[in-house]
């Protein structure tokens, strides 16, 4: 039976109740890995909402579901200029490089210091900046300084949301990566259609936010992890341990597997542990970061010109190959 159509007021209600059911339902699938509704319910739902938004289109708002698709073709991508530099790690390949960071950092504080210990993700390291909870630009690291805008194609990857949980301002940094078994599809999509595949999941996913075609980029099923604050905004978080839980309650998706660890013996055996794990993870890693969890002793060590001096970035040896 044909629907009687809705006026525009009912259509404004229905259209604002359907996008926050529908950013509900994203997020507890894509952020939270906690899906609680089975895809038909959520896609009949999209489908009432992209109807209203087809007949109404004034009604489309930046983060409506809708928008998630792509759909642009961009003529190429401009530069960004990191107020806050993405700086870098130093590299340790041994248990005695961990043991030299504690020793040089134990030194430099003056006291004991706890870490936070972190996966490594083997993506392409992004910056998010919100104004007033909205997404507002998206960049990729670069050299550190100068970055490029990636805004159209990190609005496709469903895990970042277009929207916070609150009306606040500010600039994340994170990981943008290809799950393995989406990497795995992926190659098999384009050796069956006489396409080069990828190298490896962080190459797919870099080549995937160049696409210019950001429907393209819609389909790579790219996912993020949040790690790193760089303009706080009205953010409290004291410590890195603190941050990590701060950047989830606000609505980023983040690695679940961090540990405060209060000595480096603690350290060592986080490290030993992934290592072990690391075949078992949906996503690639390629090691371990450690830093000190107190941005106080953060602050009072500072930087080289390269790298933190309260971070370390434990690297795994290669993979053997797997035969
Ligand atoms: N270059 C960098 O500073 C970092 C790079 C990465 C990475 N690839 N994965 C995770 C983290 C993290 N959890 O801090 C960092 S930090």
């Amino acid at each position: 039976m044909a629907e009687i159509p809705l006026t525009l007021a009912e259509a404004t209600e229905k259209a604002k109740e359907l996008r926050t059911q529908l950013n509900q339902y994203a997020h507890e699938y894509y952020v939270a890995d906690k899906p609680t509704v089975e895809d038909y319910v959520y896609d009949r739902l999209y489908k009432e909402l992209s109807d209203i938004e087809t007949e109404y289109p004034d009604l489309i708002t930046s983060d409506s579901p809708t928008q998630r698709v792509g759909g642009k073709i961009l003529q190429g991508f401009e530069k960004v200029t990191h107020e806050v530099q993405m700086y870098s790690l130093n590299d340790g390949f041994s248990k005695e490089d961990i043991y030299d960071f504690d020793e040089r950092v134990q030194k430099l504080a003056g006291k004991p210091v706890s870490y936070c210990c972190e996966l490594k993700i083997d993506g392409l390291a992004i910056s998010l900046r919100y104004e007033n909870g909205r997404f507002v630009q998206g960049a990729t690291r670069g050299d550190g300084t100068v970055g490029e805008n990636i805004t159209e194609n990190l609005k496709t990857v469903k895990s970042i949301p277009l929207e916070l949980k609150k009306p606040i301002s500010v600039e994340v940094r994170g990981e943008c990566y290809m799950p393995k078994q989406s990497f795995v599809n992926l190659n098999k999509e384009r050796e069956e259609a006489g396409q080069d595949v990828f190298a490896n999941p962080r190459n797919a996913a870099a080549g995937s936010l160049r696409q210019l075609d950001t429907s393209m980029v819609a389909k790579r099923n790219l996912s993020t992890f949040l790690y790193t604050v760089a303009d706080f905004g009205p953010m409290t978080a004291q410590t890195q341990f603190d941050a990590l839980n701060e950047l989830s309650e606000i609505g980023f998706r983040t690695n679940p597997e961090k540990k405060l660890c209060q000595t480096i013996d603690e350290v060592w055996a986080y490290i030993e542990e992934y290592h072990e794990k690391r075949s078992e993870l949906p996503y690639e890693i390629d090691g371990i970061v450690i830093k000190t969890n107190e941005f106080t002793i953060q602050d009072e060590l500072g930087f080289t010109v390269k790298a933190p001096r309260w971070a370390i970035a434990y690297k795994f040896p290669p993979e053997e190959a797997q035969t």
